[in-house]
């Protein structure tokens, strides 16, 4: 029966030969392809062709043993499904083949095979009328009854899986929205059929004996689940697995079939060109399978908010109460839209913990999104549908992972982002409400987050940590943890809070905890195969003496457990972790005039960070090395300046007029490769100068930071905190910063202040007399002037 309205497939089709499956119309099959015909077939067919004619292929079960060397063509089925191929994927590995993924539109008789090389075409007769699915007018007689029964006994298949399991409500409504005649072929290719069956199925060309072959298959599935949940004993989880065995793989063919009709209908007015089709058929499964109505109840009880934060996270105290306020109000007031929070601090300081805690406290689900090296709008809001290769933005895709529409989205690394994002996603184009998700966003710093992004969230700082926070957070947090991951116990490994110290100071160098927490990892598993050997001897000489503790064991021909628990004292440490890797260079780098240690902020924390300068014969010139960025340029030039015009004052003239006369001056800022700027190297870079033309060496336990002024004042600046903490990291023992900074040192840990003898100054000449023993300038032998003014 030949369509006379509606869509027709072509009258003649290459034949595309299939060994591992009957493909029936209504559903997607996957197909691997890797012999001569059909590798052919898809290359001049499908991957030449433009018109959407081009992309329709007949696929034919062999129903014979596949004999792939032969030449000869298999005999051929006579019935096929024809198909839309939708996608096609090609790979050289383990040997050149395509995968093709394949829609099935209506069944096809072969009439007549026109040519068998390099491919099989056949003239075809169509059998299935493809509007009759859109139709949807209901039989009567012998084949309503049939149809009746069957979607019955489909609502009872349905009925028996978990619905709460996504792809089985989604069957559930698809079975009153299909039209009933579909359901064979859909069905049948669900649920677990051999392909004997299916093409059983296929051949059914009559409707009615269609149904008459689908249906025992379908109540063979019941029976089949009814002895399995009576077999089994009644878990919770049993109906779900249950749901999942029965229609493990038929996701992407169910939404396949929700709007199989429309996607027939709108294939009939669309271009006919290929990648338009794919790219609808694509954008139909996504909207199917995203989370529109579902979501998780949230649970927030404060008090225990507040337990799960504080077990979960050592100090961030500022932060944790900040966030415990934002959840009170969400819970007296759930409509209230609350400003996004911005967690903003170096790595590796529980930012993103914090926001798993959140979610774990509302019993919301969680999802990152990476946005570092986000580039282009597309990636976050999705291409437009029409662009081949298009896709959806990270946050829709990230509903369809959640599979709920309110989770909490932690977007991480918003300072990476180019430009300001905005949620309208592109390839959906429709508006998906994003109103139930609550994001929280990550940062490194606020410079760069695009400013109108900034304006929408709340800030909340997380500063690095000083080293006794973080013996402590190891202790409660990164040695439990890892010492559950390796399968150890306390009973097993003892790490002494010496050792930690020994670590954090000698092994790692970062505001926050995540090197940290690795150098704990490779102890324990340096431990764990240890305990695994089954050596005898802990602590230090376990590390050492291999050979004689083997020798033993051969002897003894028993292995015997280690001495527990084994210790990791310095030598053990040592052995595991190899020498140290950062030993204190700050002394010795500061034995020439002409060095000054400064305090800088970076998105990783704070550092100390030398200057150097040098002089040479010359005509006044100034070098800057070190990739410098223009803020800080000035800051060497203002120096300059003001080191000039205060020459005298401080006996800097060396016999002329001008320091600088006859001299050139080369200023250095080591570690080239990161790009540094900012004004607040300003009182750092006249220190270092003044020491170069005096040739006074700068008190080697001395760092500072601060904006200078032409007239030589010292102006605040930023990331006080963080550039204290990384003095303290050094051992450093004086640090000088702005006078009107001096607010800035409540944040720092009281004993952290308590080791530091901090130097408030205004103006250039108390960094000075700070910076120098003995003040600035002193009675210095050799700095003999002789005034030419
Ligand atoms: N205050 C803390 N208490 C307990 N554990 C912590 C604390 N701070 C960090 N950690 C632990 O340190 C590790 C790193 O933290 P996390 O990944 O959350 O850092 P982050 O700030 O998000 O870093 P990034 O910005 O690089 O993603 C985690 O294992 C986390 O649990």
């Amino acid at each position: 029966m030949s369509s006379n309205s509606g869509i027709q497939i072509p009258s003649r089709l290459p034949l595309l030969c299939t060994d591992d499956g009957v493909l029936l119309p209504g559903s997607t099959m996957r197909i691997s392809v890797d012999t001569a015909r059909n590798m052919q077939l898809v290359k001049s067919r499908l991957l030449k062709g433009t018109s959407l004619k081009s992309t329709i292929i007949g696929v034919i079960p062999n129903t014979r043993d596949p004999v792939h060397d032969s030449d000869e063509l298999p005999s051929l089925h006579s019935i096929g499904t024809a198909g839309l191929a939708v996608q096609v994927v090609g790979s050289n590995w383990p040997k050149p083949h395509y995968t093709l993924l394949i829609t099935g539109l209506c069944r096809f008789r072969v009439t007549q095979l026109l040519r068998e090389r390099p491919f099989p075409v056949a003239e075809v007769e169509q059998l299935d009328k493809l509007e009759q699915y859109t139709e949807g007018d209901q039989a009567d007689g012998e084949l309503g009854e049939l149809s009746l029964r069957f979607h019955q006994a489909a609502v009872q298949l349905v009925g028996m899986l978990d619905m709460s399991v996504p792809v089985v409500a989604k069957l559930r409504r698809l079975l009153d929205s299909l039209p009933r005649e579909t359901l064979p072929d859909v069905l049948a290719s669900m649920i677990r059929t051999s392909n004997k069956e299916k093409l059983q199925v296929l051949d059914a060309v009559d409707l009615e004996e269609r149904f008459k072959k689908a249906l025992p298959l379908l109540t063979r599935q019941i029976e089949g689940l009814k002895l399995l949940q009576k077999t089994r004993k009644r878990r919770p989880d049993d109906d779900k697995r249950v749901g999942q065995h029965v229609i493990s793989s038929s996701s992407t063919l169910l939404s396949e079939n929700v709007f199989f009709s429309s996607f027939l209908h709108r294939l009939k007015k669309m271009p006919q060109s290929m990648p338009e089709h794919a790219l609808t058929r694509n954008y139909l499964e996504m909207m199917v399978e995203l989370p529109w109505s579902k979501s998780t109840t949230d649970c927030l009880d404060i008090r225990a908010a507040r337990v799960l934060l504080d077990n979960d996270h050592y100090a961030m105290e500022k932060l944790k109460r900040r966030v415990l306020e934002y959840l009170a109000v969400r819970q007296l007031k759930s409509t209230l839209k609350g400003p996004i929070l911005c967690f903003v601090g170096p790595p590796g300081v529980g930012k993103t913990s914090v926001g798993r805690s959140i979610a774990r406290t509302l019993g919301r689900e969680f999802h990152r999104i990476a946005l570092g090296g986000v580039c282009d709008h597309s990636d976050i809001r999705g291409h437009r549908r029409t662009y081949v290769g298009s896709m959806p933005g990270r946050i829709i895709n990230g509903l369809k992972t959640a599979g709920v529409n309110n989770p909490i989205f932690l977007l991480d690394e918003v300072d990476k982002l180019g430009k300001s994002p905005d949620f309208t996603d592109h390839y959906l184009n429709v508006p998906f409400d994003l109103s139930q998700v609550l994001f929280i966003a990550t940062a490194n710093t606020t410079a760069t987050i695009p400013p109108a992004l900034l304006d929408r969230m709340e800030v909340l700082q997380v500063p690095g940590y000083t080293q006794e926070e973080k013996v402590e957070i190891a202790h409660r947090h990164l040695i439990p943890h890892q010492l559950e991951q390796h399968g150890l116990t306390p009973q097993q490994l003892q790490i002494p809070q010496d050792t930690t110290k020994d670590i954090i100071s000698k092994y790692t160098r970062e505001a926050g905890v995540r090197s940290l927490e690795r150098k704990i990892g490779a102890i324990c598993r340096a431990v764990a195969v240890k305990v695994a050997e089954g050596h005898k001897e802990g602590k230090a000489s376990l590390y050492l003496s291999d050979q004689n503790t083997e020798n033993k064991e051969e002897d003894s021909g028993i292995a015997s457990p280690p001495e527990m628990p084994i210790v990791i004292d310095h030598i053990a440490l040592k052995d595991i972790l190899g020498p140290p890797v950062f030993e204190m260079e700050v002394s010795e780098r500061l034995t020439l005039p002409g060095v000054a240690i400064g305090l800088a902020w970076t998105p990783m924390g704070g550092e100390i960070m030398f200057v150097e300068a040098s002089r040479m014969e010359g005509e006044g010139q100034l070098t800057l090395t070190g990739q410098l960025g223009d803020v800080m340029k000035e800051s060497a030039h203002l120096a300059i300046s003001w080191l000039r015009s205060n020459a005298k004052t401080y006996l800097l003239t060396n016999g002329s007029a001008d320091p600088l006369e006859g001299t050139d001056i080369h200023l250095h800022f080591p570690a080239g490769a990161v790009t540094k700027d900012g004004p607040s190297a300003g009182v750092t870079i006249v220190t270092c100068l003044a020491s170069l033309l005096s040739g006074r060496l700068v008190r080697s336990d001395v760092a500072m930071t601060g904006e200078i002024t032409l007239r030589g004042l010292v102006l605040p600046v930023g990331g006080i905190k963080d550039k204290v903490l990384a003095a303290h990291r050094a051992n450093l023992k004086r640090v000088i910063v702005p006078k009107r900074n001096e607010k800035d040192l409540e944040e720092i840990p009281a004993h952290v202040r308590a080791d530091l003898d901090f130097v408030f100054a205004s103006t250039l000449d108390e960094v000075l007399k700070a910076a120098f023993d003995g003040g600035f300038p002193a009675a210095v032998s050799h700095a003999q002037v002789v005034s030419k003014l």
